[in-house]
């Protein structure tokens, strides 16, 4: 049988260790953790991660403060926003949602969050750490964080033997997925578009992560067969069958023909998404518990 993982409910148990945590910090240093969300420009669906994190974070108990910048924002509005937020003493954690607009540069406001703040995990000083195997010292990247805590409940802590195949390779998701595997002893690929027989590469995989961005391009003939299958794609397409004009989220794996041949897997829409917001909850309260000087808890 296989076993498709409900990110949902996985989700809502971080976020049930992250509001206790919330609670003991408070009572115990009168410290609250505070969370600030950027967004800059219209787009739709920008919004609506952008609500749902900040909603979140009032239900964790966390000072949330949500920043909504014009389209027309300068680069050199926004850095100063990042600035005064990075000196706030009641502000840990900073998320600046990309994409940014047009012609806004995001590297350079990226870069530009104090690291310990940089709930993203996107710093070069936290990317680094991880890259050099400090997993403990810096913040990860929530997305791939979340996906990790997946593989845990499925293998455990310890990936000795497995091969894992990484079918992306962004700062935001590809590379930091890659470094925790690795991390966690498992053999890893990181695949991407150059990469020769794609197909035979991810038929190696007793994990398979796809964050690529494709609808449904993973197929059942690309998965071994017993594999743990990680969907991180969201795209939204065309579903005439639900009306017209309607529209639906898929991922990158072609779910129905693959569950037959996975032994675990994770859906689109209630997968690896829900886990993103709880990881971004996760990263803030490890934050502030730094900043207290309090060793934080494990997700
Ligand atoms: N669930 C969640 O919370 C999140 C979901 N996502 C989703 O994950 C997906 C990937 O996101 P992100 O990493 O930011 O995307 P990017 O567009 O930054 O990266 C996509 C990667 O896929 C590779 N790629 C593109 N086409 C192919 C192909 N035909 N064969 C093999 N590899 C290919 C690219 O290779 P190359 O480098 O060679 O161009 C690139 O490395 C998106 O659908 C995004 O919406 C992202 C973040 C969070
Ligand atoms: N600085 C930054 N950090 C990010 O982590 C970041 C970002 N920018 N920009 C965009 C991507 C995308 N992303 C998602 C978050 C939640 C869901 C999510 O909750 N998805 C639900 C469905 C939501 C729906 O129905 O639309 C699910 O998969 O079940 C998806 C995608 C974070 N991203």
């Amino acid at each position: 049988m296989t076993t498709v993982i409900d990110g949902k409910a996985v989700a809502a148990s971080v976020i049930e260790t992250v509001k206790s945590a919330t609670r003991t910090l408070e009572s115990e240093t009168g410290v609250r953790a505070g969370l600030a969300v950027v967004i800059v420009g219209d787009d739709p669906a920008s919004h609506a991660y952008v609500s749902s994190k900040s909603k979140m974070a009032k239900e964790c108990g966390f000072l949330s403060i949500q920043h909504t910048l014009p389209n027309e924002t300068s680069q050199q509005d926004l850095a100063k926003l990042v600035a005064d937020l990075n000196a706030d003493p009641e502000i840990h954690g900073i998320l600046v949602q990309l994409p940014l607009p047009k012609p806004l540069q995001s590297e350079p406001i990226i870069q530009s969050v104090l690291p310990e703040k940089d709930v993203d995990g996107l710093h070069v000083v936290n990317a680094g750490k991880l890259a050099t195997g400090d997993l403990e010292g810096g913040l990860v990247s929530c997305t791939p964080a979340g996906a990790m805590v997946f593989v845990r409940r499925t293998y455990g802590e310890d990936l000795s033997g497995l091969n894992a195949v990484v079918v992306g390779r962004s700062n935001l998701f590809g590379k930091p997925m890659s470094a925790l595997l690795l991390a966690a002893n498992a053999t890893v690929t990181t695949a991407h578009s150059r990469t020769k027989d794609l197909p035979a590469v991810c038929r190696d995989a007793d994990i398979l992560v796809a964050a690529v961005g494709r609808p449904e391009m993973i197929k059942a003939d690309w998965v071994k067969p017993g594999a743990m299958v990680i969907d991180v794609g969201i795209n939204r397409v065309p579903a005439p069958e639900r009306g017209e004009g309607k529209t639906k989220l898929v991922g990158d794996v072609a779910f129905e023909e693959c569950a037959k041949i996975a032994s675990v897997i994770t859906p689109v829409p209630g997968g690896v998404g829900p886990m993103t917001i709880a990881m971004l909850m996760a990263n803030t309260i490890i934050a502030a518990y730094r900043k207290a000087g309090r060793k934080p808890p494990k997700f």
